[in-house]
């Protein structure tokens, strides 16, 4: 569960929502600049495990140790400032701000992180440049197609240098030429950048990006994961 390359790990993770078990006794381990699916059927806790590791949900029992810290010990502002900080996150829908353009929406976590709105715009640019949609950057996210809305959502998870970046379906409303061209760019660009990738799909042509699977069945893990 150490060692140098380690991320992230969760250890013994287990959730229940009332009566349903979501997750029970989950542990995984996330090393630097890896790609790992997460896949299994519908409900069968993949979402769960990814908000446990990333300190959106907190699990009734086990820990989550990002970085040396039990996130479970940090305080909500602290477990805040890592997220924003130290994560990156994109969803199959919904993530972008409507009323904000794309070139803001990309530059609104450094803006969050202090950065002058020249700065966060040139360098929100360059992202949006890397992820082939710089003719978006003054559009709003409804004036945009889906596959462009996601390359804007990853250049957006990116833009803060993220050590590990949170994929929950990133491809999942898009068609297959367009989800394989946006796993494409963000796992060349996770990889450049050397940020972890926890990616929930049940597409096995998205899982194939990655560099190791994890199985989640009913709450538990499937197939053991290799040891390293
Ligand atoms: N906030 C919640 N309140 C109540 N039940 C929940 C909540 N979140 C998840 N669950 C339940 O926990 C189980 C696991 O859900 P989860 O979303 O983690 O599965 P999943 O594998 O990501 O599913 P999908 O592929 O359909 O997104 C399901 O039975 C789900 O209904």
């Amino acid at each position: 569960m150490t060692g140098p390359d380690v991320v992230l790990s969760g250890a013994g993770l287990t959730k229940a929502f009332g009566p349903t078990a979501a997750l029970s006794d989950v542990s995984v381990t996330i090393h630097a600049g890896e790609v790992v699916a997460v896949l299994g059927p519908s409900g069968s806790g993949k979402s769960t495990l990814l908000h446990c590791l990333a300190g959106i949900v907190t699990p009734d029992r086990g820990t989550v140790v990002y970085a040396g810290a039990d996130l479970a010990r940090l305080s909500d502002a602290q477990r805040s400032a890592l997220r924003r900080r130290d994560f990156g996150f994109v969803f199959q829908f919904g993530q972008l701000v409507p009323e904000l353009t794309c070139l803001e929406n990309v530059s609104l976590p450094l803006r969050l992180a202090g950065l002058s709105r020249r700065a966060a715009e040139g360098a929100a640019s360059e992202w949006l440049e890397r992820l082939e949609v710089a003719e978006v950057a003054r559009k709003q996210p409804g004036d945009v197609s889906g596959g462009q809305g996601q390359r804007v959502a990853v250049a957006r998870a990116l833009v803060t240098g993220p050590r590990v970046i949170f994929a929950d379906e990133p491809t999942g409303a898009l068609d297959s030429l367009n989800g394989e061209r946006v796993m494409e760019l963000l796992a060349s660009a996770a990889e450049e950048t050397g940020a972890a990738v926890v990616l929930v799909t049940h597409e096995a042509r998205v899982a194939a990006y990655s560099d190791r699977e994890i199985v989640v069945r009913d709450g538990r893990i499937q197939v053991r994961e290799p040891s390293q």
